[in-house]
């Protein structure tokens, strides 16, 4: 077996007196989709926001890419590869669709100030990379047509499926997505699934879901983590987890 893109063990957040994370431990192989479920509040955002350096971890080991992460800030971990969407949107609304796509690629282009001001050949090839690498995945998204409109003139569909390029302009190692079918109609569900098989299955991207549509996690899934009051409660296949009586009683027995 490869060795893991992510391995997380004994991960733990305390928030004054409660222990919203309490030894999770998580492995994610390369090239696969793997989603964390559990039910409302078991600690699924605040694993993430450990993961990504939003919050330092009160205590366990995060190997990413074969080094330990746990404690780096936000920016560095980004720069390593690690990108993430959020539960609610969050794309700079008043700019169009292709500006918040370069953007985003501006924080990961190896420029300066300087190269910027004089455009050196170097900035212009960067430049000119990143526009075609927006138009790449604006294709991919199926957005290539509403690239010049104001992000927030976009049905809420398309702004999700906005943030997915705007993650994967960045050339990440791993995909982290925050319940991305949340206020999806059944037939953009549908095509964000596809979007994401697309992902692992023609550009090897390796992702990391947290999702409450439960069709949606045991048909995309390779692995499915699950956690209960922060804590692991089981992991293994769709199948494994369709089965396994205390996840059905924790969570699946109570949709
Ligand atoms: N910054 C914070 N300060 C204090 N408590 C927090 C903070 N962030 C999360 N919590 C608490 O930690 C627990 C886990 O929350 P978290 O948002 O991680 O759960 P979740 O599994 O993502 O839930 P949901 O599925 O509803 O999004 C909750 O009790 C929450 O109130």
């Amino acid at each position: 077996m490869s060795r893991p893109l992510l391995d997380v063990s004994g991960l733990t957040m305390r928030f004054g007196g409660l222990l919203a994370v309490d030894g999770v431990h998580l492995s994610v192989e390369p090239g696969q989709i793997v989603s964390m479920i559990g039910p409302n509040g078991a600690g699924k955002t605040t694993v993430f926001n450990c993961l990504t350096g939003f919050y330092k971890p009160s205590g366990g080991k995060i190997i990413f890419d074969g080094r330990e992460i746990q404690g780096m800030p936000g920016f560095k971990v980004a720069r390593r590869g690690m990108i993430r969407t959020f539960q609610h949107v969050r794309l700079f609304k008043e700019m169009t669709v292709v500006e918040n796509l370069l953007v985003a690629q501006h924080q990961h282009m190896n420029t300066n100030l300087l190269s910027g001001l004089f455009k050196t050949p170097g900035y212009r090839r960067s430049e000119q990379e990143a526009l075609e690498r927006a138009a790449y995945w604006l294709d991919r998204v199926d957005l290539h047509a509403f690239a010049n409109r104001p992000a927030n003139t976009l049905a809420y569909g398309q702004q999700r499926r906005l943030e997915i390029a705007r993650c994967m302009v960045t050339q990440p190692k791993l995909l982290m997505l925050d319940e991305p079918a949340a206020g999806l109609n059944p037939r953009e569900t549908d095509d964000l699934k596809e979007l994401i098989s697309e992902l692992r299955d023609q550009h090897q991207i390796t992702v990391l879901l947290i999702e409450h549509d439960m069709k949606l996690v045991m048909s995309i899934s390779d692995r499915i983590v699950v956690i209960n009051q922060g804590r692991p409660l089981a992991a293994g296949t769709p199948d494994e987890i369709k089965q396994n009586p205390d996840v059905i009683k924790a969570y699946l027995g109570e949709t």
